[in-house]
């Protein structure tokens, strides 16, 4: 299973990316099944926080680029956009455990976290221009209001990959641990959240998200209207043909 599922008995929801052999690249299927666990998770009391995690090679390569190939997300139902709503309006506290490579929405998606741990050799990209696209996830805002613009904009305009020491100063990560501790530093802080009364971090977090909760709604929208015609792009094509043929992409053929 790409996805695997976990309830404990202490209330947490552990969402794994279990995809090694393509480095927990996520497809439709795979947003699918973590924007219904995100679904049902808001509709069961037993369930008083989440943790998303990867492996300790992958927290997750983005999304699977031959499903963009293939299946791209042009309507607003498309799984991908239903993960990035769900995620983006949890209303039960989020703990991310990031160890290995966060490229695309494996680092856009930790905005939307509320702790985000990470292992000191973890790698991060926002590698959009890369790909011929544009930021997704309400990036193009939430990461120059988090990190500042002049940093932002380098990530985000460079799509150069940037080490974890940069990603916590750059305030997506809350501490960073070795790659041994890091997911059961995580899961001890889901549990923590889980012991506290689930109605105080509800309002907490509805306190702190509300004035931003329309404009994130609001940017997603815009964002995915660039993002599918880009997608359909000949540079995108050329970007990810050149991926899968292993080779530099030439974007001198475009204006
Ligand atoms: C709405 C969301 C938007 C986005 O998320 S945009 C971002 C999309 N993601 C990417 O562009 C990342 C593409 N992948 C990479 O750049 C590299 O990979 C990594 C830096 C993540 C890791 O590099 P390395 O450690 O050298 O591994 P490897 O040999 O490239 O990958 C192992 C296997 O995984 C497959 N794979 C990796 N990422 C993806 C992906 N995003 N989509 C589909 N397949 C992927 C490869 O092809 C290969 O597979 P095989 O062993 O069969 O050759």
């Amino acid at each position: 299973m790409d996805i695997v599922i976990e309830h404990s008995a202490q209330g947490v929801l552990t969402i794994a990316l279990n995809r090694p052999e393509k480095k927990n690249a996520i497809t439709s299927a795979m947003y699918q099944t973590m924007a219904d666990a995100l679904a049902d998770a808001q509709g069961d009391a037993a369930v008083r926080a989440i943790l998303i995690r990867g492996g300790q090679d992958a927290f997750s390569a983005g999304n699977d680029l031959e499903d963009f190939m293939k299946s791209p997300p042009t309507s607003e139902d498309a799984p991908v956009l239903q993960f990035l709503k769900r995620i983006s309006e949890a209303e039960k506290p989020i703990v991310a455990s990031v160890a290995g490579v966060a490229v695309g929405i494996g680092t856009t998606l930790l905005l939307h976290c509320d702790l985000v741990y990470a292992s000191d050799s973890a790698m991060f990209s926002l590698p959009f221009s890369q790909l011929g696209l544009c930021p997704e996830a309400a990036s193009s805002l939430l990461l120059p209001r988090l990190a500042g613009y002049p940093l932002a904009a380098e990530k985000l305009l460079l799509g150069e990959a940037f080490d974890a020491r940069e990603a916590h100063r750059m305030g997506i990560v809350n501490r960073l641990l070795t790659a041994g501790e890091v997911d059961a530093f995580a899961y001890a802080q889901a549990v923590k959240l889980a012991a506290l009364p689930a109605s105080s971090l509800r309002v907490t977090k509805m306190l702190m998200k509300r004035a931003s909760g329309q404009e994130i709604a609001e940017r997603m929208k815009e964002e995915v209207v660039h993002f599918g015609k880009m997608l359909l792009a000949p540079e995108a094509r050329e970007a990810m043909m050149a991926f899968f043929q292993k080779r530099k992409p030439d974007f001198r053929q475009f204006d």
